[in-house]
């Protein structure tokens, strides 16, 4: 596509339109005082609302250089110990997390007009904990973790389909092999910032921040 067609296509594209698309309002007043009861109640709106694959998160973080980078993974949880996601330890990301233990997470569920942004700490869970939650999930999980060697680089696609064939058997047959680099990941959020769009930009935004105790909340400019 020449460079002019894809600022011409870029600028046909629309978000919100006055008067065509219909957002439901928030009103933060209503807004429980827990990120974490919010966060429930919109995921659920999102589900219902027929957004799909709603559980999947941008995670973003800092390497070794101090340099950012950002990808898709899937929220495995979250409940007052933190959000929570897994990945191989020795991927990227978690290579990155183990030099700069911050991250951050962002939802958006365009069916809703909603994003969710969190920030904080990031803590990895002890490993039978994280085999445990891999061992919960579906076989091609396991034998995804199980082909390994996320990140590093790939000789071809043969490579890759022979590896992952063996590793779906392998899933198959023990269902409850390790993956010892696989990890599960805890982000306790200490901001956590919920955004409702609103066709005419009054985009409400309200932010929670931790106190160490409890949760305060403000509103920010859209
Ligand atoms: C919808 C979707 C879900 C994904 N979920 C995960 C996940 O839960 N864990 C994971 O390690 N990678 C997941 N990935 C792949 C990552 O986006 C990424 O390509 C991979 O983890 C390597 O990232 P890294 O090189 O930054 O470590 C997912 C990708 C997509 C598109």
């Amino acid at each position: 596509m020449a460079h002019q067609d894809l600022h011409e296509l870029l600028r046909s594209l629309r978000v919100w339109t006055p008067g065509e698309t219909e957002l439901r309002p928030f009103d933060p007043e209503t807004a429980p005082p827990t990120p974490l009861a919010l966060f429930t109640s919109w995921l659920a709106e999102a589900v219902a609302a027929g957004q799909p694959e709603p559980h999947t998160m941008s995670l973003a973080t800092v390497d070794e250089e101090g340099l950012p980078d950002a990808r898709i993974v899937m929220l495995h949880g979250a409940d007052a110990d933190g959000w929570s996601f897994a990945t191989h330890a020795t991927s990227r990301k978690g290579r990155a997390l183990a030099a700069h233990p911050h991250a951050a997470l962002v939802f958006y569920w365009p069916a809703l007009g909603r994003q969710v942004r969190l920030r904080g700490p990031v803590t990895s869970a002890p490993s039978k904990e994280s085999q445990a939650d891999l061992h919960a999930r579906s076989t091609g999980a396991l034998a995804a973790a199980l082909t390994g060697r996320q990140s590093e680089e790939l000789a071809s696609l043969e490579e890759l389909r022979q590896t992952s064939e063996a590793a779906w058997r392998r899933a198959r047959e023990n269902p409850s092999e390790p993956s010892p680099t696989w990890t599960l990941y805890r982000l306790r959020p200490e901001t956590v910032e919920f955004f409702q769009g609103d066709p005419h930009r009054r985009h409400v935004r309200l932010e929670y921040r931790s106190t160490g105790f409890g949760w305060s909340r403000a509103l920010l400019w859209p």
